[in-house]
């Protein structure tokens, strides 16, 4: 579906994105994360052909990212952008929908994305949130196979934040492909299968959720020396050893959260870049 070959963009003398590979194949769910600057907006314009590769090269469902997009394959929520204030919800979906030869037409599209309720307001008038959902709606037009999401909650509260990623699971039942990025980590966590974290550019780490998680466990517990609280590989020795050598009791065994993860990778990153 998406397949990038030493993807690479600069910036003058900022290389935003440095001999990225990747592959995302048909009904992935996959998160994109990174701390600011780390390349996610860069590698999502260039898989939208909004920008063009210094080097390296980016196909989209086998051609270029720019006949996906003409072609209604690839939907896209980005971040600013894009709609005019004075023009109603459902008169912005009606014209946009003119422009499609094939499309699930505006009252489904103000379904999916929750809106039929405030079909008649001005989008001038809408919340931050609700008019990401409106992209969100336009973005389901065209009845695409890819959804690219660029940060789309950001700003939004935490119960509308909710309530976009439960709209957002109806479209992953359907078999599509989802890529978003995000700074929300426990949204990656529940809502991606894979995540990708890129850091000044390349890829370091490509993984499913919970390959990247199993891991690393949590072991906390209480002792007379005051509590216990390790992350490591080896949970059940670490267990063993507290249990039969120290009096450690009330122990615990939990997953590392993908927070955990995330901080441990990009630590090592700027250990080895320091
Ligand atoms: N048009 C541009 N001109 C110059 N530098 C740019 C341009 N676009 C991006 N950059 C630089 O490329 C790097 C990657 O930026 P990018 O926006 O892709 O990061 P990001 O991971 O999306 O960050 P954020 O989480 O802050 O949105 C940054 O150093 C940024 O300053």
């Amino acid at each position: 579906m998406i397949e990038t070959h030493s993807l690479t963009k600069r910036f003058g003398q900022v290389t935003a994105l440095d001999g990225v590979d990747i592959r995302i194949g048909p009904g992935e769910i996959v998160g994109l994360l990174g701390r600011n600057g780390a390349g996610k907006t860069t590698l999502i314009d260039l898989i939208l052909g909004l920008t063009t590769p210094s080097s390296g090269t980016v196909t989209v469902g086998g051609g270029t990212p720019k006949q996906a997009v003409r072609n209604a394959r690839i939907g896209a929520v980005m971040q600013t952008g894009g709609l005019l204030p004075d023009v109603s919800v459902r008169d912005t979906l009606a014209m946009i929908n003119a422009t499609h030869s094939d499309s699930i037409g505006v009252e489904a599209a103000l379904d999916a994305a929750r809106l039929t309720d405030i079909k008649n307001r001005k989008v001038g008038k809408c919340s931050g949130g609700e008019q990401q959902r409106l992209r969100f709606a336009i973005a389901l037009l065209g009845r695409p196979d890819i959804l690219i999401l660029d940060e789309p909650t950001t700003g939004m509260d935490a119960a509308t934040r909710h309530e976009f990623w439960d709209s957002l699971r109806t479209q992953t039942q359907q078999g599509r492909t989802i890529v978003f990025s995000t700074h929300y980590l426990e949204e990656a966590e529940q809502f991606a299968q894979r995540i990708i974290v890129l850091d000044r550019g390349e890829v370091i780490a490509d993984a499913p959720m919970d390959k990247l998680q199993a891991n690393e466990k949590r072991v906390q517990a209480a002792s007379s020396k005051g509590p216990i609280d390790v992350t490591t590989a080896d949970a059940d020795g670490v267990a063993r050893e507290l249990l039969t050598e120290t009096d450690a009791h009330d122990l615990t065994i939990t997953p590392t959260s993908l927070e955990d993860v995330f901080v441990r990778l990009t630590e090592e990153t700027d250990r080895d870049h320091a």
